[in-house]
């Protein structure tokens, strides 16, 4: 469970206040919220890339770098060195991880095999993206933090996503929390949906 107590989280604006919840595993969380509002802010301070001014976050009871290797977040295929191809990528977060994810089976089941050798460079944005889905589930994480991640992808493929995710948590148990700003973007398939706006986040019907 990703038990979060009191956080208070600010940029150069508040985010959130006092704010308490938790994410339980085999479970699908929707944070919706209108441009700017924190969801990658809080992402971030979820992940400890950024200082939270008060509060805790527990992965089962342990702070983030205790539970680094449950957790997996890649923020945005921006971040991608497009000299570098996708299958460097997928080894590095398996090795990284220390994952027993059948690499070629997720390569296949992705349909990136025509390119997955290809520096990034060459990639379009629905290829970086598929690249980026795939290394959630190479990770083998328990907690995976998706950042507006449908973006860029076509139907098929955010079919296939959407798929893979409730497969996910059901048959292996992962928290998934992933954010959008529609509702009806993941909300057929989440389990929870969040609401963020005027500092805190609450529960939606669906
Ligand atoms: N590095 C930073 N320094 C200062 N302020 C920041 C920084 N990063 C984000 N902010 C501010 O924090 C607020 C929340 O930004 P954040 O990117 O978390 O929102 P978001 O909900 O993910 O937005 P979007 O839906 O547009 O992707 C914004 O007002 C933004 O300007």
């Amino acid at each position: 469970m990703l038990k979060i107590n009191n956080l208070t989280l600010k940029t150069r604006v508040p985010i959130l206040n006092d704010f308490n919840y938790q994410f339980e595993p085999g479970q699908i969380y929707l944070i919706t919220a209108i441009n700017g509002s924190g969801k990658t802010t809080f992402f971030r301070a979820l992940t400890d890339l950024i200082k939270r001014p008060s509060g805790s976050i527990l992965f089962d009871d342990q702070p983030f770098r205790q539970a680094k290797q449950r957790v997996f977040f890649y923020e945005t295929s921006n971040w991608f060195d497009g000299d570098l191809s996708g299958i460097d990528y997928l080894k590095f977060v398996k090795g990284q991880w220390r994952s027993t994810q059948d690499l070629t089976a997720e390569i296949s089941f992705w349909k990136m095999t025509s390119y997955i050798n290809l520096p990034i460079k060459k990639y379009s944005l629905g290829m970086k993206q598929r690249l980026l889905i795939a290394m959630y589930f190479c990770s083998n994480a328990t907690y995976l933090m998706m950042d507006e991640i449908s973006n860029g992808l076509d139907e098929e493929s955010r079919n296939l996503l959407y798929h893979r995710l409730k497969d996910e948590a059901i048959t292996n148990h992962r928290c998934m929390i992933m954010s959008s700003h529609y509702k009806s973007d993941a909300g057929q398939i989440a389990d929870h949906i969040l609401r963020l706006a005027n500092l805190t986040m609450k529960e939606e019907t669906k």
